[in-house]
């Protein structure tokens, strides 16, 4: 922020959708692939840029692109995407003198290795659907803000959900219910406490695993046991119980944010002029729809415990 004759600028540039994809060869022949679109931002000491047209401490955002390629060719090992936004921040924060700041974001393509007859192949892989997200902030002197997260997790259950006690007004027409669908895409963010580089833990792809171990929580707690099941009273409900999940389950997660629509599924019923009716709703036809929804979202942290 710089003050400047009763004006106020806060400025960051940098790179957006940078696209890149990064090809392992294990020695045995397996290949690792990864396909990330990431977004840089630098908060620097460049002010002549916007004040007066001199661009000598500017870091062009053609040259953040190409730092991306170079970065991705000196990782010889096969990383996460929270690491490598973390080499990237690195390097901005500390190689540029102007550069007091900089955040990194990397969304993952969901490439998933293919089996063919039940092998796991050598160097197949086919798109998934949710994707794995991150982003970094890396000030120059080493402090650390890392959050990860899923984006387009679509989920489904066709029972075991249901809506009762709500508030009831001259504009209420919705019927209690205790059986209906419950389908949702879930945005879920959550941030780690590792709050320094050097906190950072050492074990290659730990947040690979980590998303993975997450993803797992989450899911398990929306669907309940694979023949029981659980009730779900509510989006909010199920919602909570998932944070809650993830919270319990992961001591380095300080919080959670989940975004989870309710997209609905509307009971068919369709009257007819001469008896029968041509289709009576029993749990059984559906219309899908996303438009309108219901947003439901809930952030879940830890209390700072007294010292
Ligand atoms: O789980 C739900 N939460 C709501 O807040 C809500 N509102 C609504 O119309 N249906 C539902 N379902």
């Amino acid at each position: 922020m710089a003050e400047l004759s009763g004006l106020k600028l806060e400025q960051r540039h940098g790179k957006s959708r940078v696209r890149v994809a990064r090809v392992w060869r294990d020695r045995d022949g397996k290949h690792h692939f990864v396909e990330w679109s990431v977004n840089i931002s630098l908060i620097s000491d460049c002010l002549p840029a916007y004040v007066s047209g001199d661009n000598s401490d500017i870091v062009a955002t053609d040259t953040m692109k190409n730092t991306v390629y170079a970065k991705a060719k000196e990782c010889s090992e096969q990383l996460s995407a929270e690491d490598f936004a973390i080499v990237l921040a690195k390097h901005f924060t500390s190689f540029y003198q102007q550069v007091t700041a900089a955040i990194v974001n990397i969304v993952e393509k969901p490439w998933e290795r293919i089996s063919i007859k039940g092998q796991q192949h050598e160097h197949g892989f086919k798109l998934g659907s949710e994707r794995h997200t991150t982003e970094v902030m890396v000030d120059k002197s080493g402090t650390l803000r890392l959050t990860s997260g899923i984006e387009g997790l679509s989920i489904l259950k066709t029972t075991k959900s249901g809506f009762e006690g709500f508030i009831r007004d001259q504009y209420t027409m919705l019927p209690e219910t205790r059986e209906r669908m419950m389908a949702t895409e879930v945005t879920a963010s959550w941030r780690y406490s590792f709050e320094s580089l050097s906190s950072l833990p050492l074990k290659p792809l730990y947040f690979t695993e980590r998303y993975m171990d997450v993803k797992e929580v989450l899911l398990n707690t929306f669907f309940g046991a694979s023949k029981e099941g659980v009730y779900s009273p509510s989006v909010q409900a199920t919602l909570y119980e998932m944070a809650k999940a993830v919270l319990g389950r992961f001591p380095d997660i300080s919080f959670i944010q989940l975004k989870m629509p309710n997209l609905h599924f509307l009971p068919v019923n369709l009257p007819s002029k001469d008896k029968p009716v041509i289709v009576k709703f029993a749990d059984d036809v559906y219309l899908p729809t996303d438009e309108p929804h219901g947003t439901i979202q809930a952030t879940l942290s830890r209390l700072r415990s007294k010292m």
